[in-house]
């Protein structure tokens, strides 16, 4: 099977938690949680994430996400930023009340086959993509970052996966992003530490590509990057690409049922509760 086809085969179970209108509340559909401009000077399609405060995501956010993923796909468009509307933070990563307390099991399937299939859309999507990283970008903010193919970041801001502190383990197609970004022990060191880097650490380690001081720095470096592909034929470089790139995604398109279920066994079980409610009340007792 060609990977086109792949990327849009899902198992039949699968199909059925994406394909259903469950979990739409009005009030999430009415509201834009993510947002496209197009760049007139560059023809790139600008998406800016934009569930305030903190972006965090959740299962409404991703299935809009990959709503916008179907339609730049099919626009063929130039290239694709991705930002965050919210101040100072990129995304706050997986939204906690989706994890935390105890939740709907059925729900939680479905956020998490739509959390996999946002990774699928981003990291496998045939036009070139660019994170402009305005802002902190911890856990799942960094599992967006690094689906992308290049990573521009503004300073004084953090990037990283800190599950392993909080008792949970990454999956094995979120270290497999961080592999092909990092060099293995650079990707095991981060993950096992659970640290966040800042900008510049980030930069030595090469986890991300550029520092900019500002949005206009970051369209002009991103421009940079789109300019490379100019005079490589479109369809070249998206199947290039998604050479490089599918032995990961057929893995987990193949296993997507199985990992959620993972996922939800290891989420529901008391200590994981235990541990998430209290790095819950600690984020809130911060600010008291
Ligand atoms: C923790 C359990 C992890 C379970 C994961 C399960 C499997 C995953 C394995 C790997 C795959 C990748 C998945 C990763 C998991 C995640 O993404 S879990 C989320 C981890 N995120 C974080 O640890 C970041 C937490 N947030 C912050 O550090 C700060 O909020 C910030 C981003 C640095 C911003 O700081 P700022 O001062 O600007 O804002 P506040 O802290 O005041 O936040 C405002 C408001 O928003 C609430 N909030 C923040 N982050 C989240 C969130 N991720 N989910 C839900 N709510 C969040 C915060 O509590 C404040 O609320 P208020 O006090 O009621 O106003």
């Amino acid at each position: 099977m060609n990977f086109s086809r792949l990327l849009k085969t899902t198992s039949a179970l699968t199909s059925r938690w994406l394909c259903s209108g469950r979990f739409q509340s009005t009030s999430a559909a009415a509201q834009k949680l993510v947002d496209v401009s197009v760049d007139s000077k560059t023809g790139v399609s600008i998406v800016s994430l934009n569930r305030k405060p903190v972006n965090s995501l959740s299962l409404e956010l991703f299935k809009e996400f990959c709503g916008v993923m179907d339609d730049l796909e099919s626009e063929k468009v130039r290239g694709m930023i991705l930002k965050s509307s919210c101040d100072n933070v990129f995304s706050s990563g997986l939204d906690i009340t989706e994890l935390y307390p105890h939740p709907d099991e059925d729900r939680f399937h479905a956020f998490w086959l739509w959390f996999q299939e946002t990774w699928i859309k981003l990291y496998g999507s045939s036009f070139p993509t660019v994170a402009f990283i305005n802002g902190h970008a911890p856990a799942g903010g960094c599992v967006l970052a690094i689906s992308c193919e290049y990573r521009i970041m503004l300073p004084y801001y953090k990037i990283g996966l800190n599950e392993a502190p909080v008792g949970i383990v990454a999956p094995d197609w979120v270290v497999n992003s961080l592999k092909s970004v990092l060099a293995s022990r650079k990707a095991e060191q981060l993950l096992t530490s659970g640290r966040l880097l800042d900008t510049q650490e980030a930069f030595d380690i090469g986890l991300i590509d550029k520092i900019v001081n500002n949005e206009e720095e970051a369209l002009a470096r991103s421009e940079e990057f789109f300019s490379t592909f100019d005079n490589v034929p479109k369809l070249a470089r998206a199947l290039t690409k998604q050479q490089v790139r599918k032995n990961e995604i057929s893995k987990l398109i193949k296993n997507r049922s199985n990992d959620a279920k993972l996922f939800l066994n290891h989420i529901l079980r008391p200590e994981t509760q235990k541990i998430i409610g209290s790095y819950f009340k600690s984020l809130k007792d911060r600010k008291k």
